[in-house]
């Protein structure tokens, strides 16, 4: 497979390394500072995706420029869904394929799962008051985070009594931390919590890879959900 990585920073580099160990090749590498290189030849006739980490500023203006040359996206940028009906609109009216993973770790999709069942549970047991916690390094420009976002969607739709205005996400920024979530559940009795913590950004780079795979040959708009609906129960 051939791939552009538009962003080049700390997950452009973790995605080259594992892209090269899966054997693919790396036709462009599109930055800040080469924004021509969107209408290079590499990029123009030799790409089969472009795999966007860039800023949640960047991230929307990147997808329209990779679909006016029909390139297909898979992008983990954060903090742009305000776009996201312009991108759906995209996608279906003009075939363009676009994959989106507010986390691109298999951990963190097996954790998502997990919270949703927790939430049907809870659903019951009005007892309990539910709130999120991420932890991320200092670096990171959005808040709450994509992750927190997703968990808090899947808490939502099985919780009656919670709404977005009403759930609590508490985000810290720590030094280099790669991504610590937590949902808790406190009761005056007790207190249930279920965390994911990434040790790097291995697992976010090899699902990113995993996406840019799955979609070949694909159109429209992709998640984690079609990704894995074949393996998740
Ligand atoms: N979904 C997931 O699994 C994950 C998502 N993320 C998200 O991915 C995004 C990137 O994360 P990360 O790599 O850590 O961030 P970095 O800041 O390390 O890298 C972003 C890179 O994009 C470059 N950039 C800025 N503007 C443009 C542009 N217009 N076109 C191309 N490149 C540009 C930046 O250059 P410069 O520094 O010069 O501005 C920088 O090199 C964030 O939104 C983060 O939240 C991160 C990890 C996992
Ligand atoms: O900015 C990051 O680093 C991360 N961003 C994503 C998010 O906002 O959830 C995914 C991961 O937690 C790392």
């Amino acid at each position: 497979m051939n791939i552009a990585l538009v962003g080049y920073g700390k997950m452009g580099h973790e995605i080259e390394k594992i892209a090269r160990e899966r054997k693919h090749n790396i036709v462009s590498i599109i930055d800040i500072d080469n924004q021509e290189d969107f209408d290079s030849n590499d990029f123009l006739h030799h790409t089969d995706v472009a795999i966007e980490f860039t800023r949640p500023e960047t991230a929307f203006p990147n997808y329209m420029k990779c679909f006016e040359r029909n390139i297909p996206v898979v992008t983990g940028t954060t903090g742009w869904l305000q776009h996201l009906e312009k991108i759906k609109k995209e996608c279906q009216e003009n075939k363009q394929t676009f994959f989106y993973a507010s986390n691109y770790s298999i951990g963190v999709n097996l954790f998502f799962a997990l919270s949703k069942f927790l939430a049907k549970m809870m659903n019951n047991f009005s007892q309990y008051d539910v709130s999120i916690e991420e932890v991320h390094h200092v670096h990171k420009l959005d808040s709450p985070s994509g992750t927190a976002i997703t968990l808090s969607e899947g808490i939502i739709e099985n919780i009656n009594r919670k709404t977005f205005s009403n759930l609590s996400i508490r985000s810290k920024r720590e030094d280099e931390v790669p991504g610590i979530h937590t949902v808790i559940y406190r009761s005056e009795a007790d207190i249930i919590s279920i965390r994911h913590n990434a040790n790097n950004r291995k697992g976010f780079a090899l699902g990113a890879i995993l996406a840019a795979e799955y979609i070949q040959k694909k159109t429209g708009f992709l998640t984690m959900n079609d990704l894995l609906k074949p393996i998740l129960i």
